[in-house]
């Protein structure tokens, strides 16, 4: 008689990375048994089995897929790099290897970290839902690429293969390499004394246990003829807050002052075009890291926030940490960032 596991075998693709780390920390939390999948490994647990690879490699992957009921695949090459070619082979081309590896290990869940900025083009969106259309001209690779792969992954969903896209948006927490470094070191280096537009933008920052909780719900709500099959689904803190409130209480609690002085958004916007334009001309002969790159200026100056209802109706979705607490949990797990008196 076959011997039934109470919990589901899981495998995290990126699981060494910000967030699929902590979603392995919560799934083993749950009492689900893990797999970790990811180019290297960054830590030890013995509850976890870690496997080595490219996941543009589909034999890389199969061992790790063997007798897997869920797969969450949440790895990307960093969304600062400006390196389509990486862009494309990890985000599309490694995605569709994903696919392929979940076909033939026999895996029925597949749960895709997307992102909400596959709507964002650098115009206001406010409360925005799932059914907008993807950005028709995406601002950088990193977006162009995750709507592929978000476009690959849904249209994937068959009766043997059940598919679903997590949208997180500004996921912040302790560990995340991203946000609060470049917060840190844009005060270090003077360049945070700046608010690009008149500072009243409201967006969605998520904090990174929300964001697991949104994944394993979606993993869960895969079953046979479920409606959450082949859909998009944003997940949120379901508490918008100005761009700039969120970044000064970051800021202030790491003891570096907020920022004061305002430069309107379309004139940072347009010079951030040029810079980049010229920047792409002098890359063969040297590389220069943007802090202001147009990505960045635009999601620091306009709205860009979500709504997070089809998550709620479809699997009762509902953050667990609010943003008080979270900004809290964040700045305390930072103390090496702190300024120095
Ligand atoms: N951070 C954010 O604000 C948001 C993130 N997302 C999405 O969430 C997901 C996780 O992001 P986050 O945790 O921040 O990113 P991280 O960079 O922290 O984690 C990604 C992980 O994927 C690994 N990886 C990259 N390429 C490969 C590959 N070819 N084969 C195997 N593993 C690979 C990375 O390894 P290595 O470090 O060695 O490169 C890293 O461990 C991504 O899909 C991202 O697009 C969506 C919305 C917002
Ligand atoms: C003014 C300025 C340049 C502030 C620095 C903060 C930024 C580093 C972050 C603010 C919003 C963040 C964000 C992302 C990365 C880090 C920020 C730009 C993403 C692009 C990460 C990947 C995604 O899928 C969407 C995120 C949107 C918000």
């Amino acid at each position: 008689m076959a011997v039934r596991r109470s919990k589901k075998k899981c495998l995290v693709i990126g699981g060494c990375g910000f967030l699929g780390r902590h979603l392995v920390e919560e799934l083993l939390e749950r009492d689900y048994t893990v797999n970790v999948f990811d180019m290297r490994s960054t830590f030890e647990d013995e509850m976890v089995t870690f496997f080595i690879g490219d996941l543009c490699k589909t034999e890389d992957l199969l061992p790790a897929m063997e007798n897997v009921d869920i797969v969450f695949h949440c790895a990307s090459p960093a969304p600062s790099s400006d390196n389509y070619q990486l862009f494309y082979r990890v985000n599309y081309e490694g995605t569709k290897s994903v696919i392929s590896a979940c076909k033939e290990a026999g895996v029925q869940r597949l749960v895709l970290t997307s992102s909400a900025s596959v709507v964002f083009e650098g115009v206001d969106i406010q409360n925005g839902s799932e059914d907008l259309p993807y950005a028709s001209h995406p601002i950088d690779y990193y977006t162009e690429t995750k709507i592929l792969q978000e476009k690959e992954v849904l249209k994937s969903n068959c009766e043997d293969l059940h598919t679903i896209a997590v949208r997180p948006h500004g996921i912040f927490g302790p560990r995340d390499p991203q946000l609060v470094p470049t917060v840190v070191d844009m005060a270090r280096k003077g360049k945070s004394k700046y608010i690009i537009g008149d500072g009243r933008n409201l967006v969605d920052f998520t904090y990174v246990k929300n964001v697991v909780h949104g994944h394993i719900l979606a993993g869960e709500s895969l079953d046979e003829g479920s409606v959450t099959c082949g859909k998009a689904y944003h997940i949120t803190n379901d508490d918008p807050i100005y761009f700039w409130d969120f970044l000064s209480k970051i800021l202030i609690g790491l003891g570096y002052a907020a920022p004061r002085y305002k430069i309107p958004y379309t004139l940072l916007f347009y010079i951030a075009l040029v810079v980049q334009f010229f920047c792409t001309l002098l890359k063969p002969l040297v590389v220069i890291k943007l802090t202001f790159s147009p990505m960045r200026v635009a999601l620091a100056g306009t709205h860009h926030y979500y709504s997070c209802e089809r998550a709620k109706n479809d699997f009762a979705y509902k953050p667990l940490v609010n943003m008080d607490k979270a900004i809290d949990l964040t700045v305390q797990s930072y103390a090496e960032l702190r300024k120095k008196d």
